[in-house]
């Protein structure tokens, strides 16, 4: 079942070159979208066009139409960068069955700065008269200061206990691993402007994509997938220990995250679900023998980074639909995992632990994981869930993984300025 939008007519797309607008995130109206790594990648607002999508064939029904209308577009590309031309974000649920379901968004306006080339797309149609950057920020409203903000603290019984349950469930041989997850409420007193959350993500977590697509925002350290040039390319984290501030205990601790054997069952998993998928595309994968520790200022990570040359005609949403859900967010095996969660964990996890990213018209682009995120209320702009979880294995511990949620939901709560409630 889908939720279309009318498909717009042929569209026309203009992408110039224009100097150096500085920072990126500084230049976005209100409510435009965000994909800002260590201050390049793009930004983009205005609507075209959009497809909602629901259900298990989510990814594969949003693929089709963008096929389907990129086919038709009349494209003058003056820069041919990544990011240049047609482009649409997206961001997907995480289950099948939640109502969130996907969407693609085809914006009117696209500013971006790739390898120090800046440039500018606008997307309309026969009739749509040529529009400069300046035009097109007509009207933005200043960035609003961010209310006064709380976040509940979750309820920390409830939630160990269900990990008791999932290690008792690994004990059983049901599972080898399973990611479980949970959400807090934050509320503002007055409306959230998300490009103020936006800034304070990309000061904070300069090395994690900075990303808002339709309410859904974060920054996510996990790359699903990247198909440049047809080569493809996958970090996985999966392995989590978080930072103390000690600067020598934490650098004992990385060691020690290196060679936990807990993290790394729990990593090879993931490394493992990512591996396969690519492996059926690529003539060759590139994995390294061991994984290294990625240091965030909140958490370290053990972190893979599997690359290859792509063999069959796949684009990057194609690997994205297969790839999903790794069991660095859903567990292995899969089905099992999936059906563990759903039992244990009493929550919807909406676009949280889903695919966040952009295609281009050649099916190339970035896809994320959407974690360290937070969805922000439809109704209410003054509210917002956040989301944290965990890769639970026969050795975890649950006040452990408690701690770990905790300096998961730090990002975003840090972002939000926010206070416990
Ligand atoms: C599920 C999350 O993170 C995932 C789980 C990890 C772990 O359990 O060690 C590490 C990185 C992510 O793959 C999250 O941040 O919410």
């Amino acid at each position: 079942m889908s939720i279309d939008a009318a498909a717009p007519g042929p569209l026309t797309v203009h992408t110039v070159e224009v100097p150096d607008p500085g920072d990126l995130l500084a230049a976005l109206p209100e409510q435009g979208i965000s994909w800002v790594r260590r201050g390049d990648g793009m930004v983009a607002w205005g609507e075209v066009a959009r497809r909602n999508t629901v259900g298990a064939e989510r990814m594969d029904e949003a693929l089709l139409w963008w096929r389907r209308i990129t086919r038709h577009a009349e494209v003058r590309d003056e820069v041919r960068a990544r990011g240049t031309g047609l482009v649409a974000f997206g961001s997907f649920s995480f289950a099948d069955d939640s109502p969130r379901g996907g969407t693609l968004i085809i914006p009117r306006y696209v500013l971006g700065r790739v390898d120090g080339k800046s440039f500018f797309t606008v997307v309309g149609d026969a009739s749509t008269p040529p529009t400069s950057l300046a035009d097109a920020l007509v009207g933005a409203t200043p960035v609003a200061p961010l209310p006064p903000v709380t976040v509940d603290r979750g309820d920390e019984p409830r939630w160990t206990s269900a990990v008791a349950a999932a290690v008792a469930r690994i004990g059983a041989e049901e599972v080898d691993k399973v990611v479980l997850a949970r959400a807090v409420e934050a509320r503002a007193d007055g409306p959230v402007d998300v490009r103020s959350v936006l800034a304070n993500l990309a000061a904070d977590y300069d090395t994690c994509w900075t990303f808002h697509v339709d309410g859904m925002v974060g920054a996510t350290p996990e790359l699903l997938a990247r198909v440049d040039h047809g080569l493809v390319t996958s970090r996985v984290l999966a392995g989590t220990i978080r930072i103390t501030g000690d600067d020598m205990g934490d650098l004992a601790r990385a060691a020690q995250l290196a060679r936990s054997s807990k993290d790394r069952e729990e990593h090879s998993y993931a490394v493992h679900s990512v591996t396969q998928v690519l492996a059926a595309h690529c003539a060759s994968v590139n994995v390294p023998d061991e994984p290294s520790v990625l240091h965030l200022p909140n958490v370290m990570h053990l972190a893979t980074d599997i690359t290859g040359a792509l063999s069959t005609p796949v684009g990057v949403l194609d690997l994205v639909r297969e790839l999903h859900p790794s069991a660095a967010v859903c567990g292995t095996p899969t089905l099992a995992a999936a059906r563990v969660i759903d039992e244990l964990e009493g929550l919807d996890r909406a676009r949280y632990a889903g695919p966040v990213g952009w295609v281009d018209a050649a099916g190339e682009g970035e896809w994320c994981i959407a974690l360290r995120s937070a969805e922000m209320s439809r109704d209410d702009p003054s509210k917002l869930r956040l989301f944290a979880g965990c890769g639970i294995v026969a050795a975890s511990d649950p006040a452990s993984e408690w701690a770990e949620s905790e300096a998961k939901l730090e990002p975003m709560r840090g972002a939000l300025r926010a206070s416990l409630n």
